[in-house]
């Protein structure tokens, strides 16, 4: 659904997509960059529960996510080693919100909590990799009520307004996240039988 709102980022990030390639920066460098910074700020910030101020640097890194497409798209539609790039790096960056949510609820003795944390960064790996592998099998699968987007923006929100001392904000959005990404698993499994049952066995790659 956040999806829609991707020409009106584009429009936003195009300015400074323009100023980083003038000074030979490429997109895969904005890449690279962006998840260092995600990484490093979420294992730097979560664990020690600064979660205000790890969430507003993390969603300066995350946001390469989107700037590095659309650099690559300003020069043509960008190239193979950068999109395949870009989604593995993905990986890593979520790996590294939820790994240091989940190292600081157990730290703070929060043992559920670590616990519903790992199951988000699971859930989101599965989600992306049903994805994947359909594609790369040469099917579609592109639906989903978690897609990434959504996943950041829940588990960056209520992270934020947790730090900030919202009461049971956190809780809930990473119980909502499990939640929503445990169905996006099943709505994309479900999505992928029905092409893939269709398809003859012999032409399957
Ligand atoms: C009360 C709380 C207030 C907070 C309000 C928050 C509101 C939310 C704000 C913003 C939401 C923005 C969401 C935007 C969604 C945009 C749409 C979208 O689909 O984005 C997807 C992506 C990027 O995906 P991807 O990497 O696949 O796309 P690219 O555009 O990069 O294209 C890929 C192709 O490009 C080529 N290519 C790429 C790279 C490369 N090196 N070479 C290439 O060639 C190639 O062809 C590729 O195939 O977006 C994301 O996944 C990132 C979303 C980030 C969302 C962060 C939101 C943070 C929100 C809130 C944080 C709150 C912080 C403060 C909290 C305190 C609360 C008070
Ligand atoms: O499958 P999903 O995790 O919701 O979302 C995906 C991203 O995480 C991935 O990095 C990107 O390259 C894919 O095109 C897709 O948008
Ligand atoms: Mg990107
Ligand atoms: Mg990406």
């Amino acid at each position: 659904m956040l999806k829609l709102l991707r020409p009106a980022v584009t429009r936003v990030l195009t300015p400074l997509g323009r100023a980083l390639a003038r000074r030979g920066i490429s997109p895969n460098v904005v890449t690279a960059v962006g998840t260092l910074g995600t990484v490093a700020a979420a294992l730097f910030f979560y664990p020690r529960g600064e979660l205000f101020p790890g969430t507003v640097v993390i969603t300066f890194f995350v946001l390469a996510d989107l700037l590095d497409g659309v650099m690559a798209r300003m020069v043509g539609q960008g190239s193979l080693w950068g999109a395949f790039l870009d989604s593995t790096l993905d990986r890593v960056g979520d790996a590294g919100i939820f790994s240091g949510l989940a190292i600081w609820f157990v730290v703070s003795d929060q043992r559920v909590l670590a616990g519903v944390a790992l199951f988000c960064l699971v859930a989101g790996a599965v989600v992306s990799y049903v994805k994947a592998r359909a594609e790369g099998l040469g099917m579609t699968c592109d639906v989903g009520l978690a897609e990434r987007p959504e996943r950041l923006v829940v588990g960056l929100v209520s992270a934020g307004l947790g730090g900030l001392g919202v009461p049971y904000i956190l809780a809930a959005g990473l119980w909502l996240l499990a939640a929503a990404s445990a169905v996006t698993v099943g709505q994309r499994l479900l999505h992928v039988r029905r092409q893939a049952v269709s398809v003859p066995p012999r032409t399957l790659r």
